[in-house]
């Protein structure tokens, strides 16, 4: 764990992203998984909403995937495993780079068969907390037929974008700035399970 947090904080100061593999055990993820999925068969997740407040509103058009929020007062024993390892992480990336990084809020999500989250940010005026991004793959298996990439904007020198495509294979961590990498998450020919958080520099 400390390799793998010395190289999250390193990326992260240099490169504003990192993507990790097999960041958690096979049995963690396994289990993981099973717990998601018998949440969702329990009818515990919502379609998901863009905005907060006053303006949150579920529009499909924007992202069609369901979550389920994480309770902090209410965290399953594994939740609460995987929260202590995004809590090493915080740390990590807080001697590194002084971000501030105070708290944690996060969701398990589901993308059904062809659904996506068009271009975005994760940090924007109505948001403006969220300094890190934090997502854990959960799927058995990923191939590149599958689909359903996270595809990272990375503005370029010259004014044009490097374009970066990740698939979300179980075990994989995918880190990076909230405010500075646009992002999408193309439409996956498989259902997709993820949990997506926030490092945020308040409490
Ligand atoms: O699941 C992913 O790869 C990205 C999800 C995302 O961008 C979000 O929930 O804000
Ligand atoms: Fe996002």
């Amino acid at each position: 764990m400390e390799e793998i947090l010395d190289r999250i904080s390193a990326e992260i100061y240099s490169n504003s992203y990192v993507v990790i593999d097999g960041f958690i055990e096979e049995e963690f993820r396994v289990a993981l998984l099973e717990e998601q999925t018998r949440l969702l068969n329990e009818g515990k997740f919502r379609q998901a909403a863009v905005g907060t407040g006053d303006k949150k509103q579920i529009r499909t058009e924007i992202r069609n995937d369901q979550v389920l929020w994480m309770e902090a007062d209410q965290l399953t024993p594994l939740q609460a495993a995987y929260w202590d390892k995004v809590d090493q992480v915080r740390k990590a990336i807080n001697q590194r780079c002084f971000l501030g990084l105070k708290s944690f809020e996060g969701h398990f999500a589901r993308y059904p068969i062809g659904s996506f989250y068009i271009r975005h940010l994760d940090q924007f005026n109505q948001v403006p907390h969220r300094v890190v991004t934090v997502i854990l793959y959960l799927n058995d298996s990923w191939s590149q037929e599958d689909e359903g990439a996270l595809r990272m904007y990375f503005p370029q020198e010259d004014g044009s974008e490097r374009v970066e495509d990740v698939l979300p294979v179980g075990g994989r961590l995918v880190v990076f700035l909230s405010g500075e990498i646009p992002h999408e998450v193309l439409p996956t020919k498989k259902e997709r399970i993820s949990i997506t958080g926030w490092l945020k520099d308040i409490d």
